[in-house]
């Protein structure tokens, strides 16, 4: 199936656009959705957090405690990798369940860290970054959680750079600080009929890639 690796910074706006892939019709996999369910009560990595952080990781409710480990993970590269090597290898296997049985014109997978893990490239058709400047994701973010401008700018150091993102990318939807919603919709549209062309054409066996 044609595959779409759709990647950009914290806030750049990658939900926004994959909630109207879907609506068109394109087949979404979201690994932070996937990421959150599996650290929802009861979820499948729970007790790999607990062994590896500790019972302070998890709230009473048998959840991770978010705020506690997103002030630990982003102070500390160490721990960050940690929680990664305890969470990526599941994220990944939901992925690939969740793939098996996706349908549509083509299939996105939503991946904010796709350009820093370095193994996306050789598993989708087109590489596409949302595009935002670092000022405008702050802005959003701070808007979306109250998070402060400290710990936003320090996940953005753990994310690749708005340069290194571009320069892996196939194709940009620009969402940049004078970009309204309905540009950005627009924009996404277009995105959205050019892969369904593609899509149509390596179906028929001509291109995937170019
Ligand atoms: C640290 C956690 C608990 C903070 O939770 P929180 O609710 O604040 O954030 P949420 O999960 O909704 O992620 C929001 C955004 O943060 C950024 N982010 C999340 N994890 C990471 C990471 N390991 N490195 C860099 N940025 C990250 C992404 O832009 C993501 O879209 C959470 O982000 C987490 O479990 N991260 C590890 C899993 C992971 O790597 N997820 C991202 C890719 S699948
Ligand atoms: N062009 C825009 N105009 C106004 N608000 C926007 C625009 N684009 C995104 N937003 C808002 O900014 C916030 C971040 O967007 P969104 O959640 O889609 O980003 P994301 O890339 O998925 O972020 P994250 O990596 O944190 O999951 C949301 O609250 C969204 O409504």
């Amino acid at each position: 199936m044609f595959s779409i690796g759709l990647t950009g910074g914290i806030g750049s706006g990658k939900s926004m656009v994959a909630d109207w892939l879907a609506e068109w019709g394109a087949a979404v996999i979201d690994t932070d959705r996937i990421a959150h369910d599996l650290t929802a009560p009861g979820g499948a990595a729970i007790e790999a957090v607990r062994a590896a952080f500790g019972a302070q990781a998890i709230t009473p409710e048998g959840a991770l405690d978010r705020n506690w480990m997103r002030e630990r993970v982003f102070a500390d590269p160490d721990a960050r990798r940690q929680l990664e090597s305890v969470l990526h290898p599941l994220i990944d296997q939901a992925v690939r369940a969740q793939a098996e049985r996706a349908q549509g014109p083509y299939v996105v997978f939503v991946v904010p860290l796709l350009v820093e893990s370095g193994r996306w490239r050789d598993r989708v058709d087109r590489i596409c970054v949302v595009d935002c400047d670092p000022e405008t994701q702050i802005r959003r973010v701070q808007a979306r959680s109250g998070l402060t401008r400290d710990t936003i700018g320090r996940i953005m150091s753990a994310q690749a750079s708005r340069a290194d993102r571009l320069a892996a990318a196939d194709d940009v939807i620009v969402n940049d600080e004078s970009t309204d919603p309905g540009a950005l919709r627009r924009r996404a549209f277009q995105q959205h009929q050019r892969w369904c062309a593609r899509a149509a054409q390596s179906t028929d066996g001509h291109i995937t890639h170019g």
